[in-house]
């Protein structure tokens, strides 16, 4: 399978946009999380919300969920159909009531169901997407007191999303078989919600030869060179996983 990140940044990046990811296989188009820049770089990468199978959300913040009014009124409006997405159970709510109904909302369309065809996810489950792409929820930490997950896809590739430092779990992963893993980092400490490339920098060899950096700032040019074996994701830029 491959991935295109159809952005890079971190949330406040203004040169890269949101950190929002592409996975392709045999056709199936599965979009990871869909922030504000995402129509924008979706069309840059010369592709409509029509053409994607289906949006797989991590946690409700802008960078990764607010392009989700626009998916939602172009699918309805533009294609009359009703997009896939993929969100853990505890999200579903929180992600209507606080994010989508203040836009979506016009009577009679009053539910996250007359605009997503919603398949709630169990944390720490394998479901398959498509044949031969299966992905697990990992809860993990990002910020205090909201529910934030990374993806484990086919047993093999982690997507960190947006996650605090946690070498327990990379080096544990990496026992149990991932040979890639896409991680947010934030280029200047402290990481604070995120894992800052310095924390990045400490972990065991084997683990960092498989880790991709993605999430970061304006200024990751000047770190070129400093990352020890990881290296920079490239904002749409197909990689085989
Ligand atoms: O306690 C907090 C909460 C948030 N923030 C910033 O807001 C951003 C929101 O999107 P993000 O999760 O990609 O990155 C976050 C950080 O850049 C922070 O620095 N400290
Ligand atoms: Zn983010
Ligand atoms: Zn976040």
């Amino acid at each position: 399978m491959n991935i295109t990140m159809l952005g890079t940044g971190s949330a406040f990046a203004k040169k890269y946009d949101n950190n929002n990811g592409l996975i392709e296989l045999d056709g199936y188009k599965l979009l990871v999380d869909c922030g504000i820049t995402l129509p924008s770089s979706l069309h840059a990468a010369g592709l409509s919300f029509n053409d994607l199978d289906a949006v797989l959300v991590s946690h409700i913040h802008a960078d990764h969920v607010g392009g989700l009014e626009e998916y939602a009124f172009q699918m309805m409006f533009l294609y009359g159909k009703k997009p896939v997405m993929y969100i853990a159970e505890g999200l579903v709510d929180t992600l209507w009531e606080q994010t989508l109904r203040g836009g979506l909302t016009q009577e009679p369309l009053n539910a996250m169901s007359d605009f997503f065809d919603v398949r709630p996810l169990k944390d720490g489950v394998d479901y398959e997407l498509h044949p031969g792409l299966n992905v697990r929820l990992i809860q993990t930490d990002h910020i205090t007191g909201k529910l934030s997950y990374s993806f484990l896809f086919n047993d093999r590739f982690f997507y960190s999303a947006d996650m605090k430092f946690n070498a327990a779990l990379l080096q544990r992963l990496v026992d149990e078989g991932v040979q890639t893993i896409y991680h947010d980092c934030q280029l200047q400490s402290p990481g604070v919600v995120h894992a800052s490339l310095q924390e990045l920098l400490s972990l065991p060899d084997d683990v960092q030869s498989k880790v991709m950096l993605m999430h970061y700032g304006d200024t990751m040019e000047e770190y070129i060179g400093r990352t020890g074996p990881m290296q920079f994701v490239k904002q749409r830029q197909s990689y085989s996983i």
